[in-house]
C-alpha cells in the first residue's frame, strides 16, 4: 500500500537508503564505493566519478567563497523592497497578481486549533471564488478613516431608512439600515440581500468571567442563554404585570382600568397616613403602560392647592425614589378618594416584609423563625440608596416624610425605593411645618430605620442604649457611629458636638454623604460589577435573537410547494411547481436539513431532542461552513452529502424568492 508520498509504509523505519542520483547530479557526486572500499566493483558502468581530479570546477567553486564571488548587492532603494523584474519573477503568471492575500491556516480555522499532525483536506484552489476577506459590516462602505462624520453626513442618532457610505470610488451611496422598520421585512435577517460566505464577527462574544476548565471553543448550554434566575425572576415579573382578574368589581378611574388590588391585607385599619389606604396595579388608557395607584379611602380634599403640592415630585427622578406622576381625587369608589399615581414595579414588596414579617415555622406549632442577621453590606447599601435619594428630594426643596419600612419598596434583590412621596404634603397640607424640620427629620428617620432592621426590631429606637449595645455587638464601629450621627438631635448653634470640633457640626444631606463617602465608593464598585454582569448578559441574549431569526427565517421558507407555484407564474427561476421541494428538487436538501436538526431519532427510533445539537447546526449554518453533513431520506434510501455552506446559500436563495413573491402578490 503506497503512502501520501509514495512510500512503502515503514521505509523510514527500515532505514532505506536514499535512492541513486541521476543525470547530471551522479556526474558531480563521487563513488562512495571508492571512499569506503578502495575500489568500485562497477566502475564501468557506475554513473558516479572515481577519479577526484574530475569532480567538477564549477562544484569546487561552489562549495568555496573566494574574491571570485560576485559581490552582495543590496536592493535599489526606488524599488522600495521589491525586487526588480528578473527572467525569473518575469516567469510567474500575472493572474499571480489576482491570487488572494495569504493567510495563515490558524487564522482561517476559527472552529478549533489545528493539529500539527493532522493533514490538511486538499482543497481545489478556485480564484474567482475566493476574495480577499472585507468584514461584511463595512463591505461597500469603506470610508477614508480621516472623514470626519459631519463629511459622511452621517448622523448615528437620525433613524431614516438609509445610511449613507462611501464607496471605494468615493461616491456616496445608501446602504441598508437593518434597524429601521422595513415593510417587506427583508432587512430584519441579517444577510438579507447578498449571499456571505462568512460572519463578520465573532460569534458569542465573551465578556467577563469565564469557566476555566473548558477548552477555546467549548460551550456549556448556559453560555448560550441569561443565566435562569434572571430569566425566572423576568418572566416572573413579566407575568404579574400583565395580570388581570376577570371578575373583578374593582370600577376603572379616570384613564385608568384593569385594577387589580395588591394589598394582600383584607381589614384596613388607619394608616401612617391617617387614612386607610390601598394599592392597585392599573393600565392607563393614555398609554397603555401600568402604573401603581395608591388610594386613601375617604380623603376630602379642602384645599385646592393641596393637591397641587403633588406636582414638584413630577420632577424628581431618582432610582431610589418610585416616580409620582399624577394626583387626583375620585368618586369612583362610591366614596371621597385621594389617588396618587406612581410607577409600578412587579413582583416588589415592602422592607417591612422584607425583614419584620414574622416567618411562621410549621414544625414548631406556630412559633415565629428566629430573625436572621442582615449583612452589614446590605445595611450600607440601603444607606447609600435612601442618601442618595433625599439628597434629590432636599435639593429641590421638598422632604421625603414618610421613610417607614411599610413605605419602602424593594424592588430587585437589595435595591430600594421611597414609596410613599408627595402623599403626606397633601394629606397634611394645612399644618405644614418648615421645611429644614421635615429635611432633619428625613434623617432622624433614616437612623431608626437602619437600627430598627439592625435590631430586627421596629420599636428599637425607643430602647436606644440596648440598641446600641446590639449594634455594637453585631456590626462595625463605623456604622454604629453613623446611626448615632443620625439619630442625634439636630445640633444647636454653637454647641459643638466633638470635643475637638470648634464650630458646631451642620446635620444635613449633604454633610451626611460627605461622612459616608468611603461607603458610597464601595457601593459605587458593587453597582459597576452588577452592571458588567447584566451587560455580559445582554451580550448572550444578543446571540440568542440572532438564532431566533434564523430559525424564523428557515420555517418561512421549508415546505412551501405552493409558493413554487407562485414563482412560476411570475417569472421565477424554479422551473415547475413543488419541483423544487420534490425529491429531485434543488431545495429538497433544506427539507432533509430540517429533518437532520430537528427531527433526529436514536437508534430505537425515539425522538432526540438535543439542544446543543439544535445550536451547533443553526450556528454552523449562519456562519456557512464548509464542514458536510449526511442527509437521509425519510425513507433511508437516499444519502446527501452537504456543506453548511451550500445549505446557506439555499436558505438565502430560497428566502430572497419568497420576498420576491410577496412583493410581486403585493402581500
Ligand atoms: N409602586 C408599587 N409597585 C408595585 N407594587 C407596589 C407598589 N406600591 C406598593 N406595592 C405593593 O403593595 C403592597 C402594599 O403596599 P402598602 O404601602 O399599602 O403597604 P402596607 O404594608 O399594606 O401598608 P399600609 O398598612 O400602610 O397599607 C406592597 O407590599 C407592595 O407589594
Amino acid at each position: 500500500m503506497a503512502t501520501a508520498f509514495g512510500g512503502a509504509p515503514g521505509d523510514a523505519r527500515r532505514g532505506v537508503a536514499s535512492p541513486r542520483p541521476k543525470g547530471r547530479e551522479a556526474k558531480n557526486t563521487f563513488c562512495r564505493n571508492v571512499t569506503i572500499y578502495g575500489h568500485c566493483r562497477y566502475e564501468n558502468t557506475c554513473p558516479y566519478i572515481h577519479d577526484p581530479a574530475k569532480l567538477s570546477q564549477n562544484e569546487n567553486m561552489k562549495k568555496r567563497f573566494n574574491v571570485d564571488s560576485p559581490s552582495f548587492t543590496p536592493l535599489q532603494a526606488s524599488t522600495n523592497g521589491a525586487l526588480t523584474p528578473s527572467a525569473r519573477s518575469a516567469a510567474i503568471s500575472p493572474k499571480a497578481a489576482n491570487a488572494a492575500i495569504f493567510t495563515p491556516k490558524s487564522q482561517r480555522s476559527a472552529v478549533s486549533t489545528p493539529s500539527l499532525h493532522t493533514k490538511e483536506p486538499a482543497t481545489e484552489w478556485h480564484p474567482q471564488e475566493f476574495q480577499e476577506f472585507v468584514p461584511q459590516t463595512f463591505e461597500g462602505q469603506m470610508v477614508d478613516p480621516s472623514a470626519s462624520a459631519s463629511v459622511l453626513g452621517y448622523d448615528p442618532f437620525n433613524t431614516s431608512s438609509t445610511i449613507p457610505s462611501i464607496s471605494s470610488s468615493g461616491h456616496q451611496t445608501s446602504s441598508i439600515n437593518p434597524y429601521v422598520q422595513d415593510p417587506t421585512g427583508a432587512s430584519y435577517y441579517q444577510n438579507a440581500n447578498t449571499f456571505q460566505s462568512m460572519p463578520a464577527y465573532h460569534l458569542y462574544w465573551q465578556i467577563g468571567p469565564q469557566p476555566t476548565n473548558l477548552l477555546a471553543y467549548q460551550r456549556t448550554a448556559h453560555d448560550f442563554f441569561i443565566p435562569d434566575s434572571i430569566r425566572e425572576d423576568l418572566q416572573k415579573k413579566s407575568e404579574v404585570g400583565r395580570q388581570i382578574l376577570p371578575n373583578s368589581t374593582l370600577p376603572p378611574i379616570e384613564q385608568y382600568h384593569s385594577l387589580v388590588c395588591l394589598d394582600t391585607t383584607q381589614h384596613k385599619a388607619q394608616s401612617v397616613f391617617g387614612y386607610p389606604s390601598w394599592v392597585y396595579k392599573a393600565v392607563s388608557g393614555k398609554d397603555g403602560n401600568t402604573y401603581a395607584l395608591r388610594r386613601l379611602e375617604n380623603f376630602r380634599l379642602t384645599n385646592e392647592n393641596a393637591i397641587r403640592s403633588a406636582q414638584p415630585w413630577k420632577r424628581v427622578l431618582n432610582g431610589s425614589v418610585v416616580t409620582i406622576h399624577d394626583a387626583f381625587t375620585t368618586r369612583s369608589f362610591g366614596d371621597s378618594s385621594l389617588i396618587i399615581v406612581t410607577d409600578y414595579h412587579p413582583c416588589s414588596k415592602s422592607l417591612a416584609e422584607e425583614h419584620f414579617k414574622p416567618v411562621p415555622m410549621a414544625r414548631f406549632h406556630g412559633r415565629q423563625a428566629v430573625s436572621s442577621h442582615v449583612p452589614e453590606q446590605v445595611l450600607w447599601g440601603y444607606i447609600v440608596q435612601i442618601g442618595s435619594a433625599l439628597k434629590a428630594i432636599h435639593s429641590v426643596g421638598l422632604a421625603a416624610r414618610l421613610i417607614n419600612p411599610s413605605k419602602i419598596l424593594v424592588t430587585s434583590k437589595n435595591r430600594v425605593r421611597l414609596n410613599a412621596c408627595a402623599i403626606m404634603d397633601v394629606v397634611q397640607f394645612e399644618n405644614a411645618r418648615p421645611i429644614s424640620d421635615l429635611q432633619a427629620d428625613d434623617l432622624l428617620q433614616l437612623g431608626r430605620l437602619i437600627l430598627a432592621i439592625a435590631t430586627n426590631n421596629q420599636t428599637a429606637h425607643l430602647a436606644l442604649p440596648k440598641s446600641m449595645e446590639q449594634i455594637t455587638r453585631s456590626y462595625t464601629a463605623r456604622l454604629k457611629e453613623c446611626i448615632q450621627w443620625l439619630l442625634n438631635p439636630q445640633a444647636a448653634p454653637g454647641t459643638p458636638t466633638s470635643p475637638t470640633a470648634a464650630a458646631p457640626m451642620q446635620k444635613d444631606i449633604d454633610t451626611f454623604l460627605t461622612g459616608i463617602s468611603d461607603q458610597i465608593a464601595s457601593v459605587f464598585d458593587s453597582t459597576l460589577h452588577a452592571e458588567d454582569t447584566l451587560v455580559t448578559t445582554l451580550g448572550r441574549e444578543l446571540e440568542s435573537s440572532r438564532l431566533v431569526r434564523l430559525l424564523v427565517k428557515l420555517n418561512f421558507i421549508n415546505e412551501r410547494p405552493e409558493l413554487d407555484a407562485t414563482q412560476h407564474v411570475a417569472g421565477g427561476t424554479t422551473p415547475a411547481p413543488s419541483s423544487a421541494w420534490a425529491e429531485t428538487g434543488e431545495r429538497y436538501y433544506l427539507k432533509l436539513f430540517r429533518d437532520y436538526v430537528f427531527h433526529q431519532v436514536d437508534a430505537n427510533g425515539l425522538p432526540v431532542t438535543n439542544l446543543a445539537h439544535v445550536l451547533e447546526c443553526m450556528n454552523k449554518l449562519d456562519a456557512g461552513s464548509e464542514e458536510k453533513i449526511a442527509l437521509i431520506s425519510r425513507d433511508e434510501q437516499n444519502v446527501l452529502i452537504v456543506s453548511y455552506r451550500e445549505l446557506k446559500r439555499g436558505v438565502e436563495s430560497a428566502f430572497q424568492d419568497l420576498l420576491k413573491a410577496g412583493r410581486s402578490t403585493g402581500r
